[in-house]
């Protein structure tokens, strides 16, 4: 789908593809032509504005009642087309609506909650981490960024055990279909329908483990915190969002180490650096590049007017390497720099509620590895896994040296 705002005179405009093959596989030299470019960018291919600087993205992120996400947090918008699948009540809502379900969601997905886990985190790291430095080679994607949240992360939600191989390519449908109707949405809508349906029927009461996030959202129906027919909606955000993000984050911090040795050197010396590191590597590789707003009323950016009803793509990737915002060096991974405030979790309102899962699981996993591997150095070419919204890879193979 394209929208069809025409640019107001004067606004910059690239004809780059951000869906396309090269951009997907490779953004860096587009991030940077479009941050030249202006604060505000028209990208004709799709008739969309865009956000590439850190400043603007972040104050867009900030300002919900502007760029809200209640018309999509896709290229579609919901006041014009019909959505895929009913809206996400989170991530497809604007406060007041988004309030109410955020906080009973901040309640399960909370720093007591995160205790009870770290235990239940932590062996099946040191197993796999175990595992891998004895195999001397291993592939840091289909060995370890695919299977340690794929051990950890269902158990937790209290899944059954049956089907749990749905949740990578729902959430791979998820995150392509926010993007544009291309190859990489069509191919994944085909496939949705089996799915989809396996993921809506674990969102039931009766489907879920007591003392799981999923029960704990139950829960708070029962308290009347939230109603009987968003529990399953709000399940229903953890099935999507809680696999491929973090095996994209693991995959990518695993990645951006193995290209800068001296960096793995110091993080062997001290693994509790594992979760600055990660910070570092999501704002160097953010696993979410981009996502849309749609502007509520007319809106003047640093000199340009957008129109009202207008898709507006927020580049997270390229704001967390903006210069103007991280300096010179803003495209070196530094698991030294002080890498907080990067906008990799988004910011604001909509701010990752499931930040402490994602830190959890990569910090233990990551510090598992190190305090095991002297060093982690590239054993091959790496593959990229092509996504509409996702930044990340099919396969990095690496070898490491036992300590
Ligand atoms: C490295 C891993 C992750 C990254 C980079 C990431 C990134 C993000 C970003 C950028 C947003 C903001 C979206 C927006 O502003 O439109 C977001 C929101 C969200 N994330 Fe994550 N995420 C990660 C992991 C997770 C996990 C593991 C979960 C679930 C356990 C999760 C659940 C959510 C939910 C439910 C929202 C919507 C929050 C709201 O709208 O209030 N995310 N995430
Ligand atoms: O509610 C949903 O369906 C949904 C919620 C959050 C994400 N997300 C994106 C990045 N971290 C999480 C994706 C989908």
């Amino acid at each position: 789908m394209t929208v069809d705002s025409p640019p107001a005179t004067g606004v910059p405009t690239l004809d780059d593809d951000p869906f396309g093959t090269e951009v997907l596989s490779d953004p860096y030299d587009f991030h940077r032509r479009l941050r030249d470019a202006g604060p505000v960018v028209f990208l004709a291919r799709y008739g969309i504005y865009a956000m590439g600087r850190f400043e603007h993205v972040k104050a867009a992120l900030s300002d919900w009642a502007t760029f809200v996400s209640s018309r999509g947090a896709g290229i579609s918008d919901f006041a014009k087309e019909k959505p895929w699948r009913p809206p996400s009540l989170l991530l497809e809502a604007d406060p007041p609506d988004h309030t109410v379900v955020r906080t009973a969601m901040n309640g399960v997905i909370s720093p007591r909650s995160m205790r009870a886990l770290r235990e239940r985190f932590a062996a099946p790291a040191a197993e796999i981490a175990d595992r891998l430095v004895e195999q001397g080679t291993f592939d840091a994607v289909t060995d370890l960024a695919e299977v340690y949240p794929l051990r950890v992360f269902p158990d937790a939600v209290g899944l059954p055990e049956e089907g749990r191989e749905n949740l990578l390519p729902y959430g791979g449908l998820a995150f392509n279909a926010f993007g544009p109707d291309n190859e990489l949405r069509r191919t994944a809508l085909a496939a949705a329908a089996p799915v989809q349906a396996w993921v809506m029927e674990q969102c039931q009461r009766e489907n879920l483990a007591p003392g799981g996030f999923g029960a704990q959202i139950w829960a708070a129906a029962d308290r009347g915190e939230i109603s009987a027919e968003q529990a399953p909606m709000l399940v229903r955000s953890l099935l999507t969002a809680g696999v491929d993000t973090t095996v994209y984050g693991i995959g990518n911090t695993v990645y951006g180490l193995s290209r800068h040795p001296e960096q793995w050197a110091q993080l062997h010396a001290s693994p509790a650096k594992a979760k600055f590191a990660f910070d570092e590597a999501l704002r160097w590789e953010s696993p979410v590049q981009t996502f849309f707003r749609t502007t509520s009323r007319e809106v003047e950016v640093a000199g340009t007017t957008i129109p009202e009803g207008t898709k507006v793509l927020l580049f997270l990737g390229s704001a967390n390497r903006d210069p103007r915002h991280w300096g010179a060096d803003a495209e070196a991974l530094d698991i030294n720099r002080r890498a907080a405030g990067h906008v990799a979790f988004g910011m604001g309102v909509h701010q990752c509620v499931g930040q402490p899962v994602a830190r959890l699981e990569t910090e233990l996993v990551l510090s598992a590895l190190a305090e095991r591997a002297r060093s982690l150095e590239p054993a091959g070419e790496p593959a990229p896994k092509l996504n509409n919204t996702l930044k990340g890879w099919a396969s990095v193979p690496v070898r490491v040296t036992p300590a």
